[in-house]
């Protein structure tokens, strides 16, 4: 199972480049390692077992932050709007999005980052998204706010985008114009 000393941080390599597509169909290995992924996933928002591994409880995770430049994610979590996102991805992309900007009040954080780095992180509010899930299915989601951040942020990762990387240098609590917070 995966823990946290799988998880690489800040100054790993695969952090900070370009992830290679994931062949398809995907191998076993693939698979193998999206599943555990989303179990990981799901294991940080479990009490007893996010405590027994101590595990940082998170809402989501892509294979750069396991140190394999591959392009997958996972995700699981239920944005405010009570719709659940529980789900591994290969090779997402985002094909449109709103010039609407959101972002969470609060910043962001990354587990793979072990500091805090205060700032607001600018985000599209609105993003269309392609990618294969974890049954080898082609899906197409459209989402917004919080579950649009989320994916956004993991997507990131893939390009060797860090969250720190979209705040503002001379004004870090600067809010993009318009924009609304999604939480
Ligand atoms: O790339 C993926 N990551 O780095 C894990 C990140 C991904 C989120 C950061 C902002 C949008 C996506 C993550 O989940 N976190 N960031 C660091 C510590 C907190 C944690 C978090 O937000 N936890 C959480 C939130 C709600 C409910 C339960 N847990
Ligand atoms: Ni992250």
């Amino acid at each position: 199972m995966i823990t946290m000393k799988d998880i690489v941080r800040e100054g790993y390599p695969t952090l900070t480049e370009s992830a290679a597509p994931v062949e398809m169909p995907p191998n076993k290995e693939d698979q193998e390692t999206l599943t555990d992924m989303l179990t990981f996933i799901q294991n940080s928002q479990d009490p007893e077992i996010s405590e027994k591994y101590e595990l940082r409880p998170g809402v989501g995770l892509a294979a750069p932050q396991l140190g394999l430049s591959k392009r997958m994610m996972a995700v699981h979590f239920e944005d405010l709007n009570g719709n659940s996102y529980s789900d591994g991805y290969y090779n997402p992309k985002i094909i449109s999005h709103s010039v609407e900007q959101t972002y969470i009040s609060t910043g962001e954080g990354c587990l793979s980052v072990d500091r805090e780095v205060p700032g607001i992180v600018p985000r599209h509010m609105r993003i269309t998204i392609k990618a294969i899930n974890l049954n080898g299915e082609p899906v197409k989601l459209r989402l917004k706010g919080y579950a649009a951040v989320v994916f956004q942020h993991e997507i990131d990762h893939l390009n060797g985008i860090m969250f720190y990387d979209h705040i503002n240098k001379n004004d870090p609590f600067k809010t993009p114009d318009g924009a609304k917070p999604c939480d």
